[in-house]
């Protein structure tokens, strides 16, 4: 599995202390609100768990999961809703975590789900971001790291379901995707 990594972008420690900022930031500015936070599955799994623990304030949990990559470095441009939220967001102040926005289609697609389903406010936090890449014109409301256009993994993103379980992101090797 390491050898298919070409440089290592973020190491545990460095995550962890970004994943500690978000969390403060976020807990002053949901203060009062009782939040419902969305974890977008696969991918923001262990981001989610550790940010939820940097996280003050009363707050609620629920999962989405939805897909578009699959065996693939670039997206089918399909986003599919494999597991969708148990709770209702009516009227809700939600928090979406997502790991990465790259196209931007993932995103851009649940933001108009959750506010068709009238949710109060709708507030995007994502971990990594790839803004050379993006299709649709869309930011996040709060970013960890900016990314060169290069396919990472680790920390809970795949490539082809694989590398999710590395405590650290980064560069996966072209020649994994190409041959
Ligand atoms: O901005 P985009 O181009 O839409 O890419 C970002 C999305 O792609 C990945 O999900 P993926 O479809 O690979 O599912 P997964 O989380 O289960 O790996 C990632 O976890 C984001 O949700
Ligand atoms: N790595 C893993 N999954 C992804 C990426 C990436 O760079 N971009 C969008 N989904
Ligand atoms: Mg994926």
């Amino acid at each position: 599995m390491l050898k298919d990594i070409q440089e290592v972008l973020f190491d545990a420690e460095t995550i962890q202390n970004k994943v500690k900022e978000l969390g403060e930031q976020l807990s002053q500015d949901f203060e009062g609100r009782n939040p419902l936070v969305i974890c977008v599955l696969k991918g923001a799994f262990i981001f989610m768990s550790d940010l939820v623990k940097q996280l003050s304030i009363p707050l609620e949990i629920d999962f989405m999961a939805v897909s578009s990559y699959g065996a693939s470095t670039k997206s089918s441009g399909v986003v599919k809703i494999i597991k969708d939220l148990d709770v209702t967001v009516e009227g809700r102040e939600v928090l979406i975590v997502e790991d990465i926005i790259d196209s931007g289609l993932t995103l851009s697609y649940l933001i108009d789900v959750l506010e068709r389903r009238n949710a109060k406010s709708v507030t995007v936090v994502t971990l990594f971001d790839k803004p050379a890449r993006r299709t649709v014109d869309l930011e996040a409301d709060y970013t960890g790291f900016s990314l060169p256009d290069e396919f990472i993994v680790g920390y809970g993103l795949d490539y082809a379901e694989h590398y999710r379980n590395l405590p650290f992101v980064g560069i996966l090797r072209p020649e994994v995707y190409t041959k």
